[in-house]
């Protein structure tokens, strides 16, 4: 593989992933995180579940937590029960949000098309998407994972993602809430295939967009899994519901 030019790396992201998890008492945890946000030495945002962004981002003004959501409809407004626009979540106080993620791609069939008219429309909002992708266990036992991420990074990014509007999350299916994280160098080949084709896409920009990282993230494998080259942070679930797992892991970044 060709070398990638050496760039200073940005401050790493630690994100988290609350999926349907947490109500109105979760918000105390919310509150240690922003009380030690200010200390870490990477951005930290947590993605609660839509009904508690607006009081989580009254709750953090003034901190340098930020809060995202989890997923957002493509239209700025319409017909379409159950969803909620980019523009609402700005509204509610959300800087970021997640769009992409597996669970999403399997459960509603989301292919890569409508994750990028998704992606478009944080970027009109003015919010900060975090794309995921990542191969399931019976593509990567195909050999097929960094044709299935390639495939779904490129149909997944508008041609106007630059560093400041987008990250990309690494999630292999398999390792999502299942205590498996892959070998480290599974992580680098993924993560260094990832680089070449943005730095071929969209040249500075893709050098310097942040790189996460996602699944079975803990504070106990997080620095090895921030000492790969290229993983510029991480997107963490289940160990991020906890103030003091996920501060732990941001404390590794
Ligand atoms: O969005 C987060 C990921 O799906 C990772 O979840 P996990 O940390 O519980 O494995």
């Amino acid at each position: 593989m060709e070398s990638t030019p050496i760039v200073s790396r940005p401050r790493r992201l630690i994100a988290g992933n609350w999926k349907m998890n947490g109500t109105g008492e979760a918000l105390r945890e919310i509150e240690a995180m922003a009380a030690a946000a200010g200390d870490l030495a990477c951005d930290l945002v947590l993605c609660p579940p839509s009904t508690l962004v607006e009081r989580a981002a009254r709750l953090v003004r003034g901190t340098s937590l930020r809060i995202g959501a989890q997923d957002c409809h493509a239209q700025p407004a319409g017909a379409f029960t159950g969803d909620i626009s980019a523009e609402m979540l700005v509204e509610a106080g959300a800087s970021h949000v997640i769009v992409g993620h597996s669970e999403r791609r399997m459960a509603y069939a989301e292919a890569s098309a409508l994750v990028a008219a998704k992606t478009r429309a944080a970027y009109r909002a003015g919010l900060v998407a975090i794309i995921c992708v990542g191969e399931t266990e019976a593509e990567r036992d195909a050999g097929r994972a960094l044709g299935v991420v390639a495939e779904q990074l490129a149909g997944s990014l508008p041609d106007d993602a630059t560093a400041q509007n987008t990250a990309i999350a690494y999630e292999p299916v398999w390792a999502i809430g299942t205590g498996r994280v892959p070998a480290e160098e599974q992580i680098a080949e993924i993560h260094a295939a990832m680089r070449q084709g943005l730095l071929a896409r969209f040249s500075t920009a893709g050098a310097e967009m942040r790189l996460l990282y996602g699944g079975s993230v803990k504070a106990g494998n997080a620095a090895s899994i921030f000492a790969v080259p290229h993983v510029d942070g991480a997107l963490v679930g289940g160990a991020s519901l906890k103030a003091e797992d996920f501060l732990g892991i941001a404390r590794a970044a």
